[in-house]
């Protein structure tokens, strides 16, 4: 598997505070790779780093396997970011924001401009300047900058915080839209992990300025699956009795607790069914997490329900 960007031991320095301590994460062809991370944990700041807005303390950064000098910066006309908020001439329609930039990029084919407005569904907003968009218009313009010469990777800093959710829909559908149809490669931080969640196929979790574990949406779940939590004062007896329910798939973790996965047979019918054969169940439960419990987990920290 091609690596698109790979981060080998980054850390950053502002004057006395330490903001990123030796990160190493690596982004594959095809990824969306969610970063997440609490506010002030340095989402923003690896992103700066790795489009060379500021330069790394230590480390190295591999873009489309270049890492050094004029050919990195190269390479960096291949990517398309949007980094805090979207940017474009205040004064200017959508549509002579996308020609002052194609200009400023070298963009050379004359119908990018009115693909781009279409693709993000900016065609029919006239003259309308740029000034007076919606929050979800003015990401979507920076999205149609980012665009604008086709690049193969795709940085997006925080691009659905404040968005209503028709808005955070429309925008998922369109980095689904580009990253399945044109194989685009997208890095996205956020702190909404719902979202992220639904988006991303591989997640990178950032804390205190450290990343925590990468993990790929599939590995995710694996682990997180449901489960039931049986506690019994005697499992050889207890597996017994799951057998004669049917249930074939457990694990006895110890010599109380029998993790069940089987979801089929409900906890009210194993209690009986135990009971009737004299096994004490101490509890029953189910288990599992999702990505904002396992993210709290990592980084025993607290936070609202839905933002981290
Ligand atoms: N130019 C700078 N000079 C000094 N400190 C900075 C600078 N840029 C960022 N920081 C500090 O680095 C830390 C990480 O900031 P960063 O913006 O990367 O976090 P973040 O994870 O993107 O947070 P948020 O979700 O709030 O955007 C913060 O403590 C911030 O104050």
């Amino acid at each position: 598997m091609e690596d698109i960007l790979k981060l080998d031991q980054v850390s950053k320095k502002f004057g006395r505070q330490t903001v990123l301590k030796d990160v190493s994460l690596t982004i594959h062809r095809g990824d969306i790779y969610g970063l997440i991370g609490r506010n002030g944990a340095g989402k923003t700041t690896i992103l700066k780093t790795i489009i060379r807005l500021i330069q790394p303390t230590h480390g190295t950064i591999t873009l489309f396997g270049v890492s050094k000098g004029s050919a990195y910066i190269h390479q960096l006309s291949r990517t398309g970011s949007i980094i805090e908020s979207p940017v474009a001439v205040d004064q200017l329609t959508a549509r002579q924001n996308l020609i002052y930039y194609s200009k400023i990029h070298g963009v050379v084919d004359p119908s990018a401009v009115d693909e781009t407005l279409k693709f993000v569904g900016l065609n029919a907003t006239g003259k309308k300047k740029f000034k007076n968009f919606s929050l979800g218009m003015k990401q979507k313009m920076g999205l149609a900058i980012a665009l604008l010469n086709k690049p193969d990777f795709l940085i997006l800093d925080e691009p659905i915080n404040g968005l209503d959710p028709i808005a955070i829909v429309e925008f998922r559908e369109l980095l689904l839209k580009l990253n399945q149809t044109q194989q685009m490669t997208i890095l996205i931080s956020s702190h909404i992990l719902e979202e992220l969640y639904q988006l991303a196929t591989r997640f990178g979790i950032l804390n205190n300025g450290t990343i925590v574990k990468e993990i790929t949406k599939q590995e995710f779940e694996q682990q997180s699956r449901e489960f039931i939590k049986l506690e019994v004062d005697n499992p050889d007896l207890a597996t017994n009795v799951l057998r004669q329910l049917g249930c074939q798939n457990f694990k006895v973790i110890n010599d109380h607790l029998i993790n069940i996965y089987q979801l089929d047979i409900s906890n009210a019918k194993i209690t009986e069914e135990l009971i009737n054969n004299h096994v004490q169940v101490i509890t029953i439960s189910r288990e599992g997490l999702n990505l904002e419990q396992y993210f709290k987990q990592l980084i025993e920290g607290t936070g609202d329900e839905q933002h981290v």
